[in-house]
């Protein structure tokens, strides 16, 4: 863990210390810091910048690596109690996968699953579809990845059900994802998975790169496994050159964005050519061995509108909704009640498929929201006294228009702050390059637009800002969800102008969490009491 700071509220009339973490067992001195943040209330703020001190927050912070999700593992009922899965799994080989899976998960440091793959892992491995929905940053791509490899390529058990005999000619495996950097992050998870020797029975489909590379790599290397976005896995498929009929899984990471308009004839086309189809041509047959035939469709994304579940039915086979450590029939989800989960507010159906409905299960829980007023001019330097004042390492802004990002990154290297520029708009190879300087600590704060917010795991990250505001609460928690990844402590600061603190209101109120506001005053933040 990136060493715990804990910011402190001191209320200016009383005096006292009380923590703004829920777990309320934390002291200042247990945890060995200083951190402190004054809170002030909105009249006290002119004092303050007339010089009166403030509390510093601290500017070294120690890291530690995140080895596993910590966190108990609370056994629920389920509501519907169709699954009894292991939800309190200790290991990954209590979930059914095989040893040597557990081996390679052993090996690069994955030693106890976390909720969302306790619940998905034995639910995936009994071959329902699912949906599945957890917050960011919770493993979500060894929930699926993890049964996929039980099954398919060399950690697979051994099974006799009529996949193991004969040469395989088809790919075993599709996996769809929107970005080229979220597929290329997920065929690297794979690749780790499966070791340096076995590196070939995955590959890439994505965008940007050269497409008669791929193919020769398809026809030479036979993978086993596919991972791409959409219009370049359609546009194989419809060149002949994909062989996906006799296809077992089908992917569709982050799915709500895949439903997007732009996706719409790819996503039909590897629907329509991946697998077969649970219940189509032959699927009404129980046996087993029918339904082993029958493609698995898993559907993934922290934010699931009820468009989502409407294509789930349509899509898969008596689907299934695995949310954190819960597993229930898609069939008992209503478009008003966000699913029947208890706590979560509720949500409409829309025909959108972007619909603001995310909950706080979207958002990691060790977030801290803030925003900030300033005028449109300031909103660069008000982001590096606030990178100061946080004493934060690794940062991605966000801007709603690409132009704008050279001139914010222009700004910030005169200050003398590293930073750089990543979009759509820049090659395949300059994108890799900027994210592996990012991820080695060489550039401190990343300029991006949308084309960052889905899916990128940049696990450093601990502080993401907003100097355009998300466009709904969706994109806001896909934002925020880049920092406070599998248990890390994360800020999320929202810099904007007087004339928009009512979409922040309005963005808090839609997520049921509180955005306090601050300023970045003499290298500190200052908490506003509304
Ligand atoms: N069981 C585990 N133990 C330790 N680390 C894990 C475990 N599972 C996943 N991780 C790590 O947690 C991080 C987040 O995982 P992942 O990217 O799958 O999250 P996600 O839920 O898909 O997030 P998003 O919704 O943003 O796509 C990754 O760095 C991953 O390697």
């Amino acid at each position: 863990f990136r060493k715990v700071t804990q910011f402190t509220r001191i209320a200016p009339s009383q005096g006292n210390v009380r923590f703004l973490s829920s777990s309320g067992s934390l002291t200042l001195a247990s945890l060995g810091l200083k951190s402190e943040v004054k809170t002030v209330s909105a009249n006290e703020k002119n004092k303050l910048q007339q010089g009166i001190s403030t509390i510093e927050v601290p500017k070294s912070r120690e890291k530690k690596r995140v080895s596993g999700n910590k966190q108990g593992l609370v056994k629920e009922k389920n509501p519907v109690d169709i699954m009894t899965a292991p939800f309190a799994a200790k290991s990954f080989s209590e979930l059914g996968i095989p040893p040597l899976l557990v081996e390679r998960l052993e090996k690069e440091g994955f030693t106890i699953p976390t909720d969302v793959q306790a619940a998905a892992v034995p639910t995936v491995l009994k071959n329902h579809d699912v949906v599945i929905q957890s917050y960011t940053g919770s493993g979500k791509t060894l929930a699926y990845l993890l049964p996929i490899l039980s099954r398919v390529g060399p950690l697979k058990e051994e099974l006799s059900d009529g996949y193991e005999t004969g040469k395989k000619i088809d790919i075993e495996a599709v996996i769809v994802a929107p970005s080229r950097e979220l597929g290329m992050q997920i065929v690297r998870e794979v690749e780790k998975l499966l070791g340096p020797a076995n590196k070939k029975l995955v590959q890439q489909l994505v965008g940007g790169a050269n497409r008669s590379r791929q193919e020769d790599a398809l026809r030479k290397n036979k993978p086993a496994i596919v991972v791409g976005t959409p219009g370049r896995i359609a546009e194989i498929s419809a060149a002949g050159k994909l062989p996906t009929h006799g296809c077992r899984f089908l992917v569709l990471d982050e799915i709500d964005q895949l439903l997007a308009f732009t996706f719409r004839e790819d996503m039909k086309r590897i629907l329509d050519h991946v697998g077969r189809r649970p219940g189509a041509r032959g699927g009404e047959s129980n046996s087993p061995l029918v339904k082993r035939a029958a493609r698995q469709t898993i559907m993934v994304s922290a934010t699931v509108p009820f468009s989502v579940i409407r294509a789930a039915r349509s899509w898969g086979c008596d689907p299934l909704l695995i949310q954190a450590n819960k597993v229930v029939p898609i069939e008992s989800v209503t478009p008003a009640g966000s699913v029947n989960i208890p706590g979560t507010p509720s949500t409409t159906d829309s025909s959108s498929n972007v619909q603001p409905m995310p909950d706080v299960q979207s958002l990691p829980p060790n977030l801290q929201h803030y925003y900030t007023i300033t005028r449109i001019q300031h909103k660069v330097d008000m982001l590096r006294r606030c990178v100061h004042a946080l004493d934060a390492k690794c940062v991605i802004a966000f801007m709603n228009h690409t132009k704008q990002l050279k001139d914010a990154v222009f700004k910030l290297e005169a200050r003398g702050m590293n930073a750089a520029e990543l979009h759509g708009d820049l090659s395949k190879l300059v994108r890799s390059t900027i994210l592996k300087k990012f991820r080695n600590g060489e550039i401190r704060v990343l300029l991006t637009n949308e084309l960052s917010a889905r899916g990128l795991d940049l696990p450093e990250c601990d502080l993401v800002v907003n100097l355009g505001l998300p466009t709904d609460s969706v994109h806001y928690a896909h934002r925020a969800g880049r920092t406070g990844r599998l248990g890390r402590k994360g800020t999320v600061v929202t810099i904007c102008e007087e004339s928009e603190v009512f979409v922040v209101k309005k963005l808090q109120k839609q997520l049921s969490l509180s955005i306090q506001a601050c300023e970045f005053s003499e290298g500190n933040l200052v908490i506003i009491e509304d």
